[in-house]
């Protein structure tokens, strides 16, 4: 059985990342990328489906665990009745193969250690023809080869499919694992020290971090935010994934269960946004320019989301062999919203690129192409009714949001245009627009009886993507119509002192079955509008509460169910981890002015 989903922490390097348990058990691993067919699937599943547990003998959780300082080199001890161990666990930054070291060091007395490794290729289902060469275990199967070794040699043997390791670390020794995945159809992989890889890996994250403009009271959560997403980031392309997992899931033995290892280009403009605000211009650079390759060609073909290096085919796919975790299913691969209409994507993007601007990220020169032949398929567009920021598999409504964030994409289209009148566009036509979609929301998509803008045109039902209203501009914080919206969002998608998304009845708009936790970035967008409209006692006591809910190593899921008292959904998650850094910036009076 997996253990909770916040008994795991990530490592990574920057183009896959894996996640190991309080027990030392590393139960998800995609090799190569993120969006690989993983070669360890225990989270979905059970042991059978591919683990690698490094522990003491017979021990359960460890003792206490933490990242080493500011970087993603992550430490676990066990306090054994025979002795205390560390095991170290870090992914070095990538030469030609993916590796994963595991450094186990005596710290006192003498430990008696055990090591299981489970290597079951394309999500559990194949097991792989194990043989030794060359001081390594290697296991092969189709195009995969992970090799194993370690330093010095320890015992291993196989057995019913597991490859075994027993020893003994006494205070002061030290017996480092490393795991290679391979191309199977070529030559050994180059060897990698695991030593001098782990000095690297300490101080390529402690220099990255260093560049962290902020300084407010949060520093260490919003710097741990920030390393997350970080490694949520694959570095060949720029492209930021959503989350490090598939198909964990929104409701327990439900079937909200997704698959997130793309780039969706909500979650990664809002990732964008975050490294702007706080100071990481070379990330968002490259983002830009993952952006403008993912999106070039025809408006009319825009996704909201990509692969990792603007891949346009993500097939939805169900993985009958994995029970699902804690039994949620179906486990999902690929993802359909990639063919939905969300309008609001739009906005998001437009506004990222004149934030990007604003905040001195080097101009290319083709991107102001691309932002107009946006706005004039948005221009076409954007009285359609479409899926929304939510991806609702239920029919297409005129969601509020996405037809406020249509009002972000002209505002912003106007805006560049009235700082740099060079530049060729219809401020007119988009200055038209803009006070066309102000006029219609403001008409169509406010209550007034009870005072707060609804989920869609005519709809009775509210959305918390209706508290972005006054950070985008489409009305001051202060509107009377914005305070009733703060006022009824909370009290009526409360959810045990958190927010949902929206309201989960019978008439539900999103097409599925079964319910969800509180949405973890709603409940910050919650904080986020009670500062801005003046409510900062409040704003700061929600948001101390939400980081409560940070795992030991200050990770966050998608959701929190406080029933259970527990995390839910695909983790980490960059929406949630984004929203934090936001909250925290703008409670500390350090956010950014649109
Ligand atoms: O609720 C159904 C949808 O749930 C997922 O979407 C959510 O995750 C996205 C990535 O973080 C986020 O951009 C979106 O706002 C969320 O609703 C899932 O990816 C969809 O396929 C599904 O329809």
């Amino acid at each position: 059985m997996p253990g909770l989903i916040e008994d795991y922490a990530i490592i990574g390097d920057l183009q896959t990342a894996a996640l190991v348990g309080k027990n030392g058990s590393m139960d998800w691993l995609c090799l190569p990328r993120f969006d690989s067919s993983a070669c360890f699937s225990a989270l979905l599943g059970d042991q059978d489906n591919g683990h690698w547990l490094l522990a003491p003998v017979g021990a359960a959780d460890c003792t206490n665990r933490a990242y080493r300082g500011d970087t993603l080199v992550l430490d676990t001890f066990w306090e054994t009745p025979s002795g205390t161990v560390k095991v170290t666990d870090f992914m070095p930054q990538r030469d030609k193969a993916p590796d994963v070291v595991r450094i186990v060091e005596g710290i006192s007395g003498r430990v008696a250690m055990s090591g299981e490794l489970r290597l079951r290729f394309d999500y559990g289902s194949i097991v792989p023809w194990m043989r030794r060469t060359d001081g390594h275990r290697v296991a092969v199967a189709g195009p995969d080869s992970v090799w194993l070794r370690s330093e010095p040699e320890v015992r291993m043997y196989g057995k019913d499919f597991c490859t075994y390791a027993d020893f003994t670390v006494a205070a002061g020794e030290r017996v480092a694992f490393v795991l290679t995945w391979h191309p199977s159809h070529e030559k050994q992989p180059q060897r990698v020290d695991p030593y001098k890889s782990l000095k690297h890996s300490l101080e390529d994250w402690t220099k990255w971090a260093s560049q962290c403009r902020y300084e407010g009271p949060w520093r260490d959560a919003v710097l741990r935010s920030l390393i997350t997403l970080k490694a949520l980031t694959y570095a060949p392309s720029g492209g930021i994934v959503a989350a490090a997992t598939t198909s964990l899931p929104e409701e327990i033995q439900g079937v909200r269960n997704w698959d997130y290892r793309y780039c969706w280009l909500r979650d990664a403009t809002l990732t964008l946004n975050v490294l702007v605000s706080t100071g990481f211009l070379k990330e968002a650079g490259e983002w830009r320019d993952w952006l403008l390759r993912a999106v070039a060609g025809d408006p009319a073909d825009l996704q909201i989301m990509y692969g990792l290096t603007g891949e346009r085919r993500l097939p939805e796919f169900e993985v009958p062999w994995l029970a699902g975790y804690e039994g949620s299913s179906p486990v999902r691969v690929g993802n359909a919203a990639v063919q939905q209409l969300q309008l609001d994507v739009y906005g998001e993007v437009l506004d990222s690129l004149y934030l990007g601007h604003e905040s001195g990220l080097a101009e290319k020169r083709h991107a102001w192409n691309v932002q107009r032949s946006l706005m004039d398929f948005l221009e076409s567009k954007w009285r359609e009714p479409d899926e929304g920021l939510w991806e609702v598999r239920g029919p297409r409504r005129h969601f509020v949001h996405s037809k406020v964030m249509a009002w972000v994409a002209a505002d912003r289209a106007v805006r560049t245009l009235e700082r740099q009148p060079h530049r060729k566009g219809d401020p007119a036509s988009w200055r038209a627009m803009r006070e066309d979609v102000h006029r219609e929301v403001c008409d169509k998509g406010f209550d007034t009886e009870r005072n707060t803008f609804t989920q869609f045109y005519g709809s009775q039902e509210l959305d918390a993507a209706t508290l972005l209203i006054p950070q985008t501009g489409f009305l001051p914080p202060s509107d009377p119509r914005v305070v009733g919206t703060v006022d009824a969002v909370r009290r009526e998608l409360d959810h045990g002192g958190f927010v949902r998304r929206y309201t989960l009845d019978d008439s539900t708009v999103d097409g599925l079955p079964g319910g969800e936790g509180a949405f973890l970035a709603c409940s910050f967008w919650l904080a986020d509008a009670l500062h801005s409209t003046g409510r900062k006692g409040e704003a700061r006591e929600l948001f101390e509460r939400l980081l409560s809910l940070r795992n030991d190593v200050g990770l966050l899921a998608e959701e929190w169910d406080p029933l259970a008292g527990r995390q839910l959904g695909n983790f980490p998650q960059a929406f949630s981890h984004i929203g934090l850094v936001n909250t925290a910036l703008a409670l500390s009076g350090a956010g950014t002015a649109r």
